[in-house]
């Protein structure tokens, strides 16, 4: 089995792999390392020969997991590390080591999805879009803050914005001017995701015209998939890379 993590800045999403590896015996998003481990050990017959990883974390936070993981489980931990170049995809960035690995990951498997010029698009703590040419070459991205970010800066920096995370779902049912704080702030923020996708799609179009493939990933795709049919959206794209990065043999 293999088990596979991409350790984000504010959840751990995992999974295993059985011998067949299109077989998932087992997947999680958890907030801690202690709720990884409890996790894993609530699979029956996990038997672990391999295990690789991403993070976007500090060496020391990404350490520290790495050590907890080997001593619990007695496996060796494979982990992603930058390239200039990989599986036909030129890393744009000036200083390659920069460029953040989860970005990376999701870049090497867009473009081994769609074998062409893609748009990828994650929305995790951080929103990020990548541009790939047709020939591989990484033209360059954006980041800007995600719903978690957005949300939160405006309740931390004014006083009068205080709701749970249960009004924020309920919210976010409809997309009609709020007539609540929370509604305010959740469509809000919603809409501000939706125009920086739009503008995304109108880069690429002036790009690619209409041949290009867009890739959705991250927890709150769910927020603009409805913005782009043409979209594919793919929870998993970080580990379709991942495996591309750190191959077993
Ligand atoms: N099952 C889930 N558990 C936690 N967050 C989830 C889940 N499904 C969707 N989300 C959303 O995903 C977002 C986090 O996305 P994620 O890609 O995990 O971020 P990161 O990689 O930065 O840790 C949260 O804002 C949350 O709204
Ligand atoms: C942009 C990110 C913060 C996204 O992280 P995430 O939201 O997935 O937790 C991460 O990819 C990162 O730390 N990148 C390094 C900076 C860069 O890519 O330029
Ligand atoms: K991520």
């Amino acid at each position: 089995m293999i088990l596979e993590l991409d350790c984000g800045n504010s959840f751990i999403k995992w999974r295993v792999l059985g011998a067949d590896v299109r077989k998932v015996i087992g997947e999680g998003i958890v907030d801690s390392d202690l709720a990884l481990l409890e996790g894993l050990k609530g699979l029956e017959g996990l038997s672990l020969a391999h295990c690789r990883l991403v993070s976007v974390r500090t060496a020391e936070e990404t350490e520290a997991l790495i050590s907890l993981l080997e001593g619990a489980f007695g496996v060796s931990v494979m982990c992603a590390a930058p390239a200039r170049e990989m599986a036909g995809v030129r890393n744009g960035y000036e200083d390659f080591e920069r460029l953040g690995l989860d970005r990376w990951l999701a870049m090497l498997g867009g473009f081994h999805l769609a074998s062409g010029p893609c748009l990828v698009l994650d929305f995790g703590t951080a929103v990020t879009a990548d541009f790939i040419d047709g020939d591989g070459g990484h033209l360059g991205g954006f980041i800007c803050p995600g719903m978690p970010l957005m949300r939160n800066q405006l309740r931390t920096h004014t006083r009068r914005i205080r709701y749970g995370d249960l009004a924020a779902e309920r919210a976010l049912e409809s997309l009609v001017p709020g007539r609540t704080t929370v509604e305010a702030v959740e469509r809000g923020c919603s809409l501000m995701l939706r125009g920086f996708v739009l503008t995304q799609l109108e880069l690429a179009r002036r790009y690619w015209g209409e041949n290009y493939s867009v890739f959705l990933t991250g927890g709150d795709a769910g927020l603009v998939s409805e913005i782009v049919p043409e979209a594919k959206v793919v929870p998993d794209l970080v580990f379709v890379g991942l495996a591309m990065a750190c191959p077993l043999s």
